[in-house]
Order: C-alpha cells, then structure tokens, then sequence
C-alpha cells in the first residue's frame, strides 16, 4: 500500500500518476475550537483503507478531539469528516456499526460487571442478533484477557482493566475499522503486547486500525502508517517507513577504515562523517549505489551498507521541538 507521504508539507511520494488508495476516514480542513482554545486546526487526514495509522502526538495536541470529530462524538467548528464513505456527523449512522471504537470514557456502569456491561453494549448493536449476544460477549473477554474478571464490578477494575474491557466492546462484532485512543494507558507490559497483538490480528485481517499514541515505540511497533499532530495540527503523515527515510535520508556503511572512506567521498563531493563502524554518508543528493561505487573504486572495503532509519523518535523530536524519548507535554 502507498500512499502520499508528507513532512511538512514536502511530498515525497510516488509521481501524481499513482491510483488514489481507497480511504477508510479523511477529514479536510478540520477544525475545533473550545471558546477561545484551538483543539485541532486545518487537520487533512488520510486514513487508507487496511492501514493501521498511529496518530503521534504530545499531551493536549488534539488526537482525542479529531478522534471524537471521527466518531461524530464532537461537532466540528469547520471542515469535513468521511467515515467508511459517510460524511460524519451527518450521516454517522451509516457508517458507525462497522467501526469499534475505544475512546475516553466509555460510560460504563460502576456497579455492573464487566460482563454486565458488554452485555449492555452488545445489545445496542445493530449488527448482532439477540440469540448472538452472551457468545460474542464471552468471545470477546476471552480476547481481551478479561475472562476471569468478567464477573467483578467495573468499580473495582484497575485502569488496565477498564482500557481492556473497552477493547472488548470495540471488538463485539467484526469491523472494518477499529479506533483505539490511547489503548495501551494503564496496561502492564503483558498487556501492552497483548493490545498489540490484537492490533496485528485486526491489520492480518484487513481491518483498518486508527490508534493514537504519545509513545513513539509504540506506533513504530505497531503502525503502518503514521500522522503526527502538533497543537492541534497534523505536521507529518504518510507511510511509517516512507516517513523514516525521510527524516533522515542518509547511509550507514560498516567498513574498518573510515578515514579513506571519508577522503573516497570527499573527493566525489559527497558529504558524511564518522560513525564508530565506519561512515554516516549524507543522501540528499546523491544514491546508495554511487556512494558505495565510490567505495569501491577508491578500494575501502565495505562490509554493509544500510539506510538509516533514524527511528521515529528523531523524526518526531525534530517536528515538534520536542526532548527525545517518550513525549509529554
Ligand atoms: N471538552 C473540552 N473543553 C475544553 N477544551 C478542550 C476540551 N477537549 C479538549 N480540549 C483542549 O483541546 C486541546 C486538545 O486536546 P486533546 O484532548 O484533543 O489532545 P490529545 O492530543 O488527545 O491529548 P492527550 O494525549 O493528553 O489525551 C487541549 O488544549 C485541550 O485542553
């Protein structure tokens, strides 16, 4: 799957002559205004249909609030939204059955168990026969981890438990899209990889995923898209690795003699610098197939050559100013 990849406005995709991919949501010129707060401003986001697209952000950049403009949860001050071809939140009902979502406070009952209240939900789903219910609520516990809870009161469940109790509702009945905001707060590091276990699942089975995420190893791990957000704005989107590259294009050559490698490239004005194993060779002009004939030609063994996937982290820290690691606001 391909689809326009954009950092800041600098398109880096395939030629205009490229078949559009189908899209699962998109929103154009998508605005939120709370009183005086802008929450989300001009957010054109391309959701491609079997994508799982990581939305990255700081605390307080706006993923909640485009995620409930999808749902048709908020009204948008501008802008439109298309959910699975429908436009939201106008004609939200048509597309809302197919899409489980997990978003912010679910609105489950304290005194009810977690299986009480899946069976509440289950019976407001339009998609699933009454005589379906109790099966689909136990299939979808089971999937969750939460079997052996199922019977305790939702008052009593930790925060991971109640993060995987709304999986479970998202999960009721087949979808074509899956939204999950933030759905691995609160979990324990078992729990984080059986979300993203479950993510994998739905992705192997051609469901398109909408997950948000301030913890950038999380998306890299999990996404095959990505669109970061920044007060409120979409700064970067596109394909994950398509996006990595270039953040950063450049290659990693692994030879014992970085000085003549240096000097080999040097004279073929192609800049680098270097690294402990050899040289980082800058690629924004020039190929990994000339830079590793210059190489050769000047007799510097090389024992590997890579592109240098900076990593998401990088790129996110330089879009959003932020500190490296897991961002906060
Ligand atoms: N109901 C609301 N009323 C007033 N302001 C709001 C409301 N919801 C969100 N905001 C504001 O809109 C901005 C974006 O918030 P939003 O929750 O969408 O960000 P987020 O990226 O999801 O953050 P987090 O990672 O903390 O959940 C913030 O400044 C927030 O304070």
């Amino acid at each position: 799957m391909s689809t326009s990849t954009q950092v800041t406005g600098v398109d880096v995709a395939e030629a205009a002559s490229t078949p559009p991919v189908p899209l699962a949501a998109r929103t154009r010129g998508l605005r939120k205004l709370y009183g005086r707060t802008v929450a989300v401003d001009h957010v054109d986001l391309d959701v491609p249909e079997g994508a799982v697209l990581g939305m990255l952000g700081p605390n307080g950049s706006g993923k909640t609030t485009t995620i409930r403009m999808l749902l048709g949860l908020v009204r948008p001050t501008a802008g439109q939204v298309s959910l699975l071809g429908h436009p939201v939140p106008e004609q939200a009902g048509h597309a809302l059955p197919d899409v489980g979502a997990l978003v912010e406070g679910p609105g489950f009952h304290p005194f009810l168990s977690g299986r009480e209240n899946l069976l509440r939900m289950a019976a407001a789903e339009p998609r699933l026969a009454t005589s379906d219910i109790a099966g689909a609520v136990a299939d979808a516990l089971e999937r969750v981890g939460l079997a052996d809870a199922a019977n305790r009161r939702y008052r009593g469940y930790s925060l991971g438990m109640k993060q995987r109790l709304g999986l479970a509702g998202a999960l009721l009945v087949p979808r074509r899209m899956v939204v999950l905001d933030e759905p691995t707060n609160g979990l324990d590091p078992a729990g984080t990889r059986e979300v993203r276990a479950i993510i994998a699942e739905l992705h192997a089975a051609g469901v398109t995923v909408l997950v948000s995420s301030h913890l950038l190893a999380e998306v890299e791990a999990t996404c095959t898209h990505v669109a970061v957000l920044q007060a409120g704005s979409v700064v970067a989107q596109g394909e994950l690795a398509e996006l990595l590259e270039s953040g950063s294009p450049a290659l990693l050559v692994s030879t014992p003699d970085g000085t003549a490698a240096m000097e080999a490239l040097r004279s073929k004005r192609i800049p680098s610098r270097l690294t402990p194993g050899g040289v980082r060779v800058d690629l924004t002009a020039t190929t990994p197939p000339e830079v590793v004939a210059a190489l050769v030609h000047a007799g510097v063994d090389v024992h590997e050559a890579r592109r240098d996937r900076t990593g998401l982290e990088d790129l996110f820290a330089r879009l959003t100013q932020e500190p490296q690691g897991e961002v906060r606001s």
